[in-house]
């Protein structure tokens, strides 16, 4: 049989990872995918150290693999959201299938994608998009496909909980170790996107996609990221028997779909709590399965090509099937997607870890908690620091409330004399 012909765009981190991992396993691959997997033509700005391209076309233009007519397969590793999506939909357009790492791509472009996918009959797949090795987006939409999945939570940005971790166990600083992670090539070409949750923003709003049968909406995803976490409050959740993780967070409730990313206290036995470095998790609830969990390296270039080739290879077994019955790109029928709403965070429900500054002034205490009592708000935990200063902290651990509520709580205990300065939140989830 014909062997088939895979272009790479992109020959970066990721894009030098799959040149690799497709040659050097060549073998194993075509025994798995029952074709030859040929890497025809490369399109990148400058060669890669690690990659020998003799023997493979090169090409400045990108597009001139999208347009190729060799190609079966486009690879998109550039990254971005501007010049991908052109990429990709001209790939479509050429009637190409097209395998891509680019969740940002996948979160803001996605319906339109799938939608040109669908019309040109190719496949667009997307595993290396979200928890780089973990094959999380096949275990979610073939694997788990009997459930009515009910929540899902997951360590999705690796670069963020490398940092975390770090400093820590190591007390290291966080600019120093966001250096470190992109030397090793973890970080997005924007680190804010790492840093202020954004990546693990566009990654939830995949999952939940997939979990729960909706169309990507990525602008109602709540975002907030890891650089305002201070050493003080990681060593107080320590205290109180939590770990602080940045999490992405998607239930289906009655009224809608909570899609939420932000840092979490979550308890310091909960096997979540324990994924560190560069790793990913998600934990996934599914009403029949139960929960079950997937750990793996979330970035790093073979760690990631391994879920592209994976995809490359899906692909290439799909070209003999039957071309009306592949798995749908979002899981379920594109006919059958839900209008359920994406739930505003002010409607979402959490419990939450409080931190506030409070003038040594006898009464303070009992002020704080009436006024989380007048809102319906039961205190789990209260802890008040002995201090020498004038100031002490006081930290309270609630029980689940909505967001709104607790806003407005928040506001109270900021109005009154005795309280310095803002209070700090951070969300607690018991997984
Ligand atoms: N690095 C990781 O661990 C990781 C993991 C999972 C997903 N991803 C995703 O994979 C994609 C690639 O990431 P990366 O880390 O390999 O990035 P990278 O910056 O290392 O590689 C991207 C390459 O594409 C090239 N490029 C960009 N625009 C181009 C253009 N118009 N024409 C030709 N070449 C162009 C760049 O020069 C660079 O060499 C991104 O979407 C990223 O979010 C990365
Ligand atoms: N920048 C991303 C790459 C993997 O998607 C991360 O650190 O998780
Ligand atoms: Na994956």
């Amino acid at each position: 049989m014909k062997p088939v012909k895979v272009g790479i765009c992109g020959l970066g981190t990721v894009g030098s990872g799959t040149f690799n991992v497709l040659h050097r396993n060549a073998d194993e691959i075509s025994r798995r995918a029952g074709r030859r997997i040929i890497v025809e033509q490369v399109g990148t700005r400058r060669d890669h150290p690690n990659c020998d391209t003799k023997g493979t076309q090169v090409t400045r233009d990108i597009f001139d693999v999208a347009t190729n007519p060799e190609i079966d397969i486009v690879v998109e590793l550039i990254g971005g959201y501007d010049i991908a999506r052109e990429l990709v939909m001209t790939a479509i357009e050429n009637g190409k299938h097209v395998v891509t790492a680019n969740k940002a791509l996948i979160a803001v472009h996605g319906n339109e994608i799938f939608a040109a996918a669908q019309k040109h009959n190719v496949m667009v797949a997307f595993e290396a998009s979200v928890a780089g090795s973990i094959p999380i987006i096949k275990a979610i939409r073939e694997g788990l496909s009997a459930n009515k999945i009910e929540w899902l939570a997951g360590i999705i940005n690796g670069t963020g909980n490398f940092i975390l971790t770090e400093m820590r166990d190591k007390g290291r600083d966080f600019a120093d170790v966001l250096a470190e992670a992109q030397a090793l090539g973890y970080a997005e070409t924007d680190p804010t996107f790492d840093v202020e949750g954004i990546d693990a923003a566009h990654k939830l709003t995949i999952l939940a996609s997939i979990a729960f049968g909706v169309p990507l909406q990525f602008d109602k995803a709540y975002t907030e990221g890891i650089s305002k976490i201070t050493t003080e409050d990681v060593q107080y959740a320590e205290e109180l028997g939590y770990r602080i993780k940045h999490l992405g967070f998607s239930r289906r409730t009655e009224s809608g779909i909570e899609l939420r990313v932000h840092p979490t206290l979550i308890p310091a036995t909960a096997l979540l709590a324990n994924v560190n470095g560069v790793m990913n998790a998600i934990l996934v609830d599914g009403d029949a399965a139960g929960q079950t969990l997937y750990y793996g390296a979330g970035a790093g270039a073979e760690p990631t090509a391994s879920s592209v080739v994976a995809d490359v290879i899906d692909v290439v077994r799909t070209l003999t099937g039957d071309r009306d019955n592949r798995v749908p790109h979002l899981a379920f029928q594109p006919t059958e997607l839900s209008d359920k709403p994406i739930l505003p965070m002010n409607e979402t429900e959490t419990g939450y870890y409080l931190r506030l500054q409070a003038a040594e002034k006898p009464g303070v205490l009992a002020s704080i908690t009436k006024i989380l009592g007048d809102n319906g708000i039961n205190i789990e935990a209260i802890v008040q620091k002995e201090t020498a200063e004038e100031q002490v902290p006081v930290i309270l651990l609630t029980q689940r409330v909505k967001e709104w509520k607790m806003n407005e709580a928040i506001a109270a205990i900021e109005a009154l004399d005795a309280i310095i300065g803002q209070v700090t939140r951070i969300r607690v989830e018991h997984l």
